[in-house]
């Protein structure tokens, strides 16, 4: 095992993962949290055209003080108006309907002595003088056909879907999911319905390694739980090289230094692999390579590590291929008791961020803490203990 550092190590993995590929999709409910890979342009402009606001009268004054007009016409939604008005002359009109040629501005229905039902009446008087483009949406106004509407790095929201689709856009272009498979190892591992036995243990970390795929917007095509015999371990891994809709494995479990490190004894030999112990804590041990053209990253398997492992090293990698900022680490004052911590290896703490900027790390232990943990508070390598009012960086989890 070499001796590599964890900024070293997640570079390799950054590289081991390569950049990420777009798609276009439709741009509908389905596309809505999708991270935009390509901005967005409108196609059209928004309104489409000089369209009403209101039900009621469109007008072209012959004179400033006009009230009373001959409606020549009757616009509603969806129609094109067939008709100019000529200066004198109104047409009713709905919400949304185009204004005709000639128009200078909407009364509402409200204001005027016209039925809001019924037919159109032949004359109309009006109880405003109209100002000048009052209630009429000028074609354009929102947004003009060619202006950039979403950014490459944002998000379809369902505001950017209303707007997009309104501005004539059908589809948008968005970073595509890395497809992820999860393979737990370890003889000890029992499901979830099965007994586990007297020596074995309730697996978990198959599930959690897919919860945490997935919150980092991966798509997980299988979990699988897989012994310590290195030919099950290569069967499975034989046949996730060859689906080409998995980009990406991840294990857990195999290998530290024991006797039956599966993942270590199948993946080790192998040229493109390496296996290091990070000067980290927890989740130090750790592998990476390939597995014919498939990338694989080796978690260790003591859940903590696997959990700690994946948001220091992995998530990156998996932010930078879809797109994402990725959370920014910040500062918070430590509280509480002081702590010791163990110098010569950087520790990730299970932490919480408190609502007034403080941060503590309850005495509980391992998974407990984890459970509790909204962030890990990083302690450098140099230091030994963590005392009331220390200034540490801390992650958000
Ligand atoms: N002689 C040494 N022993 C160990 C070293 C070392 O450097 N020298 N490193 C320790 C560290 S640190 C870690 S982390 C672990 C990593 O070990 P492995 O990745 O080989 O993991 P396992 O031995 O398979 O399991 C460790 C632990 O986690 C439990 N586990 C494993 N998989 C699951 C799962 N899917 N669900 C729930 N729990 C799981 C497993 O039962 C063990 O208790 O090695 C140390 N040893
Ligand atoms: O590196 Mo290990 O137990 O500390 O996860």
């Amino acid at each position: 095992m070499g001796h590599v550092s964890v900024v070293e190590h997640r570079a390799a993995v950054e590289e081991l993962l390569g950049a990420g590929t777009a798609e276009p999709v439709t741009l509908d409910r389905h596309a809505a949290g999708r991270r935009i890979a390509a901005d967005l342009v409108a196609a059209d402009d928004l309104p489409r055209f000089d369209a009403s606001a209101m039900d009621g009268y469109a007008v072209c004054p012959g004179m400033p003080d006009q009230l009373s007009y001959p409606v020549v016409g009757d616009v509603p939604a969806g129609s094109a108006p067939g008709f100019a008005l000529r200066p004198g002359e109104a047409a009713r009109i709905m919400t949304g309907a185009r204004v005709p040629e000639g128009a200078v501005a909407v009364v509402p229905v409200e204001r005027t002595d016209a039925s809001p039902t019924g037919p159109a009446p032949s004359r109309v008087t009006l109880g405003v003088e109209p100002a000048p483009g009052q209630h009429v949406r000028r074609r354009g106004e929102d947004v003009t056909a060619g202006t950039v509407i979403a950014t490459a790095g944002s998000t379809v929201t369902p505001a950017l879907i209303a707007l997009g689709r309104s501005a004539g856009c059908t589809t948008v272009e968005v970073h595509v999911p890395t497809r992820v498979a999860v393979i737990a190892t370890g003889a000890e591992l029992a499901p979830p319905d099965a007994d586990p036995g007297a020596g074995g243990i309730h697996e978990s970390n198959s599930d959690m390694v897919a919860a945490l795929a997935e919150a980092a917007g991966c798509e997980v095509r299988r979990v699988e739980v897989c012994s310590d015999e290195p030919d099950e371990l290569r069967a499975l891994l034989d046949v996730l090289d060859t689906d080409p809709e998995v980009d990406l494995v991840v294990t857990t479990g195999g290998v530290s230094a024991g006797a039956y490190e599966v993942v270590r004894q199948v993946c080790e030999p192998l040229a493109s692999f390496a296996f290091v112990h990070l000067a980290m804590q927890p989740g130090g041990p750790q592998g990476l390579g390939r597995y014919g053209s498939t990338p694989v990253i080796c978690l260790p398997g003591t859940p903590v590590g696997a959990f700690v492992a994946f948001h220091v090293l992995v998530r990156p990698a998996l932010d930078r291929r879809h797109g994402e900022p990725g959370a920014r680490p910040g500062h918070a004052a430590y509280v509480g008791r002081t702590r010791r911590t163990r110098t010569g290896r950087v520790q990730f703490v299970t932490s919480v961020l408190h609502d007034d900027g403080t941060v503590s790390s309850p005495d509980a232990r391992h998974l407990t803490a984890l459970a509790a943990a909204n962030c890990l508070v990083e302690v450098p390598e140099g230091v030994d203990q963590l005392i009331e009012g220390d200034v540490v960086v801390v992650h958000p989890v």
